[in-house]
């Protein structure tokens, strides 16, 4: 059986080590691409070089040009720019929108059947571009950085009570910025959420609040450690999750910025929530119920992601008539 193609747009700290783990984890066979000269082709063949010690088989190329991504089943795009400490991810929206016109423009002539994770920042404007210059169903374009602020999540919870971050369950929704909103009431941990953790004296609400804002802080507070750029061993194994949900039909049940068309009362916007993943694309928004304090930070952040949205559109008007 042949295997399927992956192709990564952007081959930088994230595109590097997405390589690496879909050769761990034999997903298929990989195109590297980067206008950067050289280098999808240095780390394609680095990565290559580690197959036999690792015991993986899967083809690895480097390219420059578009024309690598020739029926790629799944693309992951980080081409663009990181935010360096003293900035926040919505100082590259006009940088990144012009690479995802590109983008978009690349996946349209070689891979419109492919299904499309976007990672590139401000993410929920990123993809939104992004669908509408691949003009891709929607369905079949999504964004990744639900599964990374929720995994940070469960991470400083699993450390807080002390126990496996395997029974730590959690949602972090909305917009991925400042203003996301963790979700304590459908967090757990071995199925019991967190509020009723706090009544049984397990933790107290003011931890609970310490980790939620550490949670919303947690892009910005690798950034700062790093100092040239941003976070990219978490993101990359979060999209991993996204893509093999995708190529072996896990229906996984993932937080991820989806095209909404009225769910959750927003419309024509990417925003955080929760979907199930399988072989057709996005097969399900998750329409969990949202009231008082969750309602309204919900609401707040999807009027930011709202702004930045605007914002593409008087950057690019062209974007909306494709
Ligand atoms: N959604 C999330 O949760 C999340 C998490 C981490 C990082 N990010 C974002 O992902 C993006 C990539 O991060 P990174 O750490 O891999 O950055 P990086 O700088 O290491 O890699 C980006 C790569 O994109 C390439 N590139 C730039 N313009 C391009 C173009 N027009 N066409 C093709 N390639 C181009 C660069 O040459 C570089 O190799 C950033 O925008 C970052 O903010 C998002
Ligand atoms: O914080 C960033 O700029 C990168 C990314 O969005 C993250 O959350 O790690």
């Amino acid at each position: 059986m042949a295997r399927d193609k992956i192709a990564l747009i952007g081959s930088g700290q994230i595109g590097g080590t997405l390589a690496h783990l879909i050769g761990l984890k034999e997903l298929g066979d990989v195109v590297m691409f980067d206008i950067a000269e050289g280098v999808p082709q240095g780390k394609a063949l680095d990565i290559a070089q580690s197959s036999p010690v690792d015991g993986f088989d899967a083809h690895y190329t480097g390219a420059n040009s578009y024309e690598a991504l020739d029926n790629a089943k799944v693309c992951i795009v980080t081409a663009g720019v990181p935010r360096k400490p003293g900035m926040s991810r919505d100082d590259l929206l006009s940088i990144n929108l012009k690479v995802m016109e590109q983008v978009g423009a690349g996946i349209k002539k070689y891979a419109p059947d492919a299904f499309v994770i976007c990672i590139t920042n401000p993410l929920d404007a990123m993809v939104w571009a992004l669908q509408k210059a691949s003009n891709l169903p929607a369905k079949k374009v999504v964004g990744m950085a639900g599964v990374l602020d929720s995994s940070r999540f469960r991470y400083f919870l699993a450390d807080e009570f002390n126990v496996s971050v395997e029974d730590v369950t959690a949602f972090v929704l909305g917009g991925h910025g400042d203003t996301m909103v963790p979700l304590t009431k459908y967090s757990t941990v071995a199925g019991i959420p967190l509020p009723d953790l706090v009544k049984m004296g397990w933790t107290s609400q003011a931890r609970i609040d310490e980790i939620v804002d550490r949670t919303r802080n947690g892009g910005a507070e690798i950034v700062n450690l790093l100092k040239t750029g941003s976070a990219y061993y978490a993101p990359a194994a979060s999209a991993i999750a996204m893509a093999e949900s995708y190529l072996r039909d896990k229906k996984r049940v993932l937080p991820c910025a989806a095209y909404l068309n009225g769910e959750f009362g927003v419309k024509d916007m990417y925003v955080g929530v929760p979907v199930v993943i399988g072989s057709k694309g996005v097969e399900r928004v998750v329409e969990i119920e949202l009231t008082g304090k969750d309602r309204e930070a919900f609401d707040k952040s999807v009027a930011a992601v709202q702004g930045l949205v605007d914002a593409c559109k008087k950057i690019a008007p062209d974007l909306l008539g494709r």
